[in-house]
C-alpha cells in the first residue's frame, strides 16, 4: 500500500514547472500574474542557454569574446551569449523595469521613460557562473535574484531599486547546466527543483522541498590561496582535516559556486569564499551571487554570512561590490562563524 506522502510526492513529481508557478501564484503577496511571468521568461531563456552549453566545443562559444567586464575579467562568449539571452527575454516581455548583470557596467532600465511602463520588478543576473570551467566541460550556471522596484510605477529605474538588502529579494534561484539541467528557486516560500526533460523542452519538479541537511562533511575553497586566508578559516580549514570525530571531512571545490552550493545542498556541506590579503571583500559579488545564495540557503535551513554577518543583512552599496560568504549546512556555518570569531 503506497502511503498517502508517497502518492502525494509522486504526483508531485510529475508536475511541470508550469503547472507549479500557476499552483503557487496564489503563495505570492502581490500576485498579479507578474512574478510568475518573469519566472516562466527565466525559464525560457534557461532553455536558449542550455541548448547552446550543451554544444560547447562543437560550435565557436568557447573561448574569450574579446572583452572584459567591469570586474576586470575576460568575457567568454558564453558570458556574452547568456547575458544578451537573458536580457532579452526579461526585457521583450514587458515584466521588469531594470536588469542589472556581471556582464553590464551599468543597470538597464527597461523602457522605463514610458509612464504606462507598469512594471515593479528589477532583476540582477550572473548570466554564467563558472566562467572559468565553460572550456574544460565542467557544470556551470546561471544565477538570479528578483526585487520589487523601490521607486515610483511609470518613474525611471534608479540604482536605488537596486541597492536593496538581499532580506527584501522576493524570488531568487539558479540554472545549473551539468550533468542534468535543473532550475532551482524560491519565492519565500521554501526551495523546489526542477530537471529539465531535454527530449521534450519540460522542466519536471524532481526536488520538491529541498533543505540543506544540519550538517555534512563536504567543505568547498579554493586552498591555493591559503597563504592569503584570514586566521579563522587556516583553523578552519584545519578543523575540517583534523582526524576526530566524523572529520577530516571530504574536500570538494568544482570552481563554480551553482556547482559546489548544489552539491552541498543535496549532500550537506559548506562553500567558502572568504576575504584574503590580497582581496580583502572576497571575490564573489554581492548582489548577483551571494545574495540570491544566501536566500536559497535561509529557505532550505541553512545559513550564510561574511563570518559575522547575515549575507542578508548586509546595505549593498554599489551593483558590483563583492562580501566574503561562507554558506551551507547550519551547523558547519555556525562552526566556521566561531573559528572567525575566535581568531
Ligand atoms: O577560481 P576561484 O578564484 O576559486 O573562483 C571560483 C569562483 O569564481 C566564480 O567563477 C565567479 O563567478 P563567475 O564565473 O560568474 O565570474 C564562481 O562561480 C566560483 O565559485
Ligand atoms: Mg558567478
Ligand atoms: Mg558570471
Amino acid at each position: 500500500m503506497i502511503s498517502e506522502t508517497t502518492q502525494s510526492n509522486m504526483a508531485k513529481k510529475n508536475q511541470t514547472l508550469g503547472e507549479f508557478i500557476i499552483e503557487n501564484q496564489a503563495e505570492f503577496k502581490y500576485s498579479s500574474g507578474e512574478l510568475s511571468r518573469l519566472i516562466n521568461s527565466i525559464r525560457l531563456a534557461a532553455k536558449v542557454v542550455n541548448h547552446e552549453v550543451n554544444k560547447a566545443g562543437l560550435v565557436d562559444i568557447i573561448g574569450a569574446a574579446g572583452d572584459t567586464n567591469i570586474q576586470g575579467e575576460d568575457q567568454q562568449k558564453l558570458d556574452v551569449y547568456a547575458n544578451e539571452k537573458f536580457i532579452q527575454t526579461l526585457s521583450n516581455r514587458n515584466i521588469v523595469c531594470g536588469i542589472g548583470s556581471e556582464e553590464n557596467d551599468d543597470f538597464i532600465a527597461i523602457n522605463s521613460l514610458d509612464e504606462n511602463n507598469q512594471n515593479k520588478y528589477v532583476v540582477l543576473i550572473d548570466p554564467l557562473d563558472g566562467s572559468s570551467n565553460i572550456d574544460v566541460n565542467v557544470s556551470v550556471g546561471t544565477i538570479f535574484s528578483v526585487y520589487r522596484r523601490v521607486t515610483p510605477v511609470g518613474t525611471p529605474v534608479t540604482i536605488d531599486d537596486f541597492l536593496q538588502e538581499g532580506n527584501k529579494q522576493v524570488a531568487a534561484g539558479y540554472v545549473i547546466y551539468g550533468t542534468s539541467t535543473m532550475l532551482v528557486y524560491t519565492t519565500g516560500h521554501g526551495v523546489n527543483g526542477f530537471t529539465l526533460n531535454p527530449a521534450i523542452g519540460t522542466f519536471y519538479l524532481s526536488h520538491p522541498s529541498m533543505q540543506f541537511p544540519e550538517t555534512g562533511n563536504i567543505y568547498s575553497i579554493n586552498e591555493g590561496n591559503y597563504a592569503h586566508f584570514p586566521q579563522g578559516v587556516k583553523s578552519y580549514i584545519k578543523y575540517c582535516q583534523e582526524e576526530k570525530e566524523d572529520r577530516p571531512y571530504t574536500s570538494r571545490y568544482i570552481g563554480s559556486l551553482v556547482s559546489d552550493f548544489h552539491r552541498n545542498l543535496i549532500k550537506g556541506g559548506i562553500y567558502i569564499y572568504p576575504q584574503t590579503s590580497k582581496a580583502p571583500n572576497g571575490k564573489l559579488r554581492l548582489l548577483y551571487e551571494c545574495n540570491p545564495m544566501a536566500f536559497l540557503a535561509e529557505q532550505a535551513n541553512g545559513l550564510a554570512s561574511d563570518g559575522f554577518q547575515r549575507i542578508l543583512d548586509i546595505q549593498p552599496t554599489e551593483l558590483h561590490q563583492r562580501v566574503p560568504i561562507f554558506c551551507g549546512s547550519r551547523k558547519m556555518v555556525e562552526k566556521a562563524e566561531e573559528f572567525m570569531k575566535n581568531s
